[in-house]
């Protein structure tokens, strides 16, 4: 098949996880027959120090006609405040102009990193679960003011809104185990009250075959790492789902390990892994680009349909990690650590092998 994906590498080390995936794209082509055009373009930081903007309309025209975007990461302390412009608004803008409401972040540990997550091996065994974030909506696109004195951040959330990501992550429990957990700060927010009656609603009337339960965030923040195996289907708002997912992480023994697609009503897709830019490692060539690889085989399955290639790729993974060609951040102490492009390289040995 031919596809246009468009390629936003962004700051810190975001250029060299994704240096990995399109490699890996351009393996995946070569060896399966495919033709993908991959087109780089500037967004974030690095597209304010070139026009200002975190993310110009040649960048935002790029993606919109393209199949599918990858993505590094954005931001770093260059453009934090007193900056006036940031790189993540880029990334804000990008989700929202492509109207990718749900962000499916999959959680599931391999059995050879258990001794590198904090949790016990015990308590990793059996994990497999689901985040599925909103992402255009609630607080981070509320109006924003601030003054001398104070700050506001509104959150809002529209009946249509939580309708359709909830849709989504009922549809995809149905095809894992058909539980789903919708997470919500119920107690307290009015956006939580009318998310749970939505969810209800959502799901006894057209998904009766899920199971639906509801946890308050906080405590669903203390069960995923009490009892994380008992999660499928977590659905929740834009905030909470990226900070629960970044603590889901920890079970997967990092944070570099993680990917995403970002989605919406057609099959155009972004995807990241979920960590940030990671300023403190940029440039040592020793970032984990396992969540982008992941990511890959993401886009592959999500928005190009091709679902023999993405489990190639995850077969891949799954080998390189197996034979212990592991990053700094995962690597048992007194053993040698693998590099980005020596990572790269592992995985595009191994997906020979699992063609
Ligand atoms: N999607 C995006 O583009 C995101 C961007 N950010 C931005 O990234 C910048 C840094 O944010 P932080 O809070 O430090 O979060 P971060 O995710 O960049 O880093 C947190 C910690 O995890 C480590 N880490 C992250 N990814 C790694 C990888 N692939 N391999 C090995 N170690 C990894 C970092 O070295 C750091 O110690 C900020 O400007 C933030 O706004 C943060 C999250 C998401
Ligand atoms: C806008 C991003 C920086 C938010 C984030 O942390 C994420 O999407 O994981
Ligand atoms: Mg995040």
């Amino acid at each position: 098949m031919k596809a246009l994906i468009a390629v936003l590498p962004g700051d810190g080390i975001g250029p060299e996880v994704v240096g990995q995936g399109t490699r890996l794209l351009r393996a995946v082509a070569e060896r399966f027959g495919h033709s993908f055009e991959l087109t780089e373009a500037p967004m974030g930081g690095v597209a304010i120090d070139l026009t200002a903007s975190p993310l110009p309309p040649e960048t935002l025209a790029l993606c919109q006609r393209s199949e599918a975007v990858l993505l590094g990461a954005v931001g770093g302390p260059k453009w934090d405040p007193p900056a006036k412009v940031r790189p993540e608004q880029g990334l804000l803008e990008l989700r929202k102009a492509l109207g990718l409401y749900a962000n499916l972040r999959p959680v599931a540990p391999f059995p050879a990193l258990y001794d590198a997550s904090s949790l016990k091996p015990e308590v990793l065994r059996g994990v497999d679960l689901l985040v599925v974030r909103e992402l255009t909506g609630g607080i981070y696109f509320g109006e924003k003011r601030r003054d001398e004195t104070q700050a506001f951040d509104a959150c809002v959330y529209t009946v249509e809104e939580v309708v359709r990501v909830v849709r989504a992550a009922a549809t995809l429990a149905r095809t894992r185990r058909k539980r789903l957990t919708s997470v919500d700060k119920a107690n307290v927010l009015e956006t939580s009250r009318l998310w749970r009656a939505v969810t209800e609603r959502v799901v006894r009337e057209e998904f009766p075959d899920v199971e639906l339960k509801h946890l308050l965030v906080d405590a669903c923040a203390m069960h995923l790492i009490k009892r994380p195996a008992d999660f499928d289907v977590i659905v929740t708002e834009n905030m909470f789902g990226d900070i629960l997912t970044d603590e889901a992480a920890m079970l997967s023994g990092s944070i570099g390990m993680l990917p995403s697609a970002s989605l919406g009503a057609n099959r155009r897709g972004l995807y990241e892994p979920i960590h940030g830019s990671a300023p403190d490692i940029a440039g040592r060539g020793v970032a984990n680009p396992y969540g982008t690889l992941l990511s890959v085989a993401m886009l592959l399955r999500h928005s190009l349909g091709l679902e023999k290639e993405a489990r190639a790729v995850e077969a891949a993974v799954a080998t390189s990690i197996e034979a212990g060609t592991l990053p700094a951040d995962l690597a048992p102490p007194g053993t040698r650590p693998a590099g980005t492009e020596e990572i790269g390289t592992a995985v595009l040995a191994h997906l020979g092998a699992h063609r």
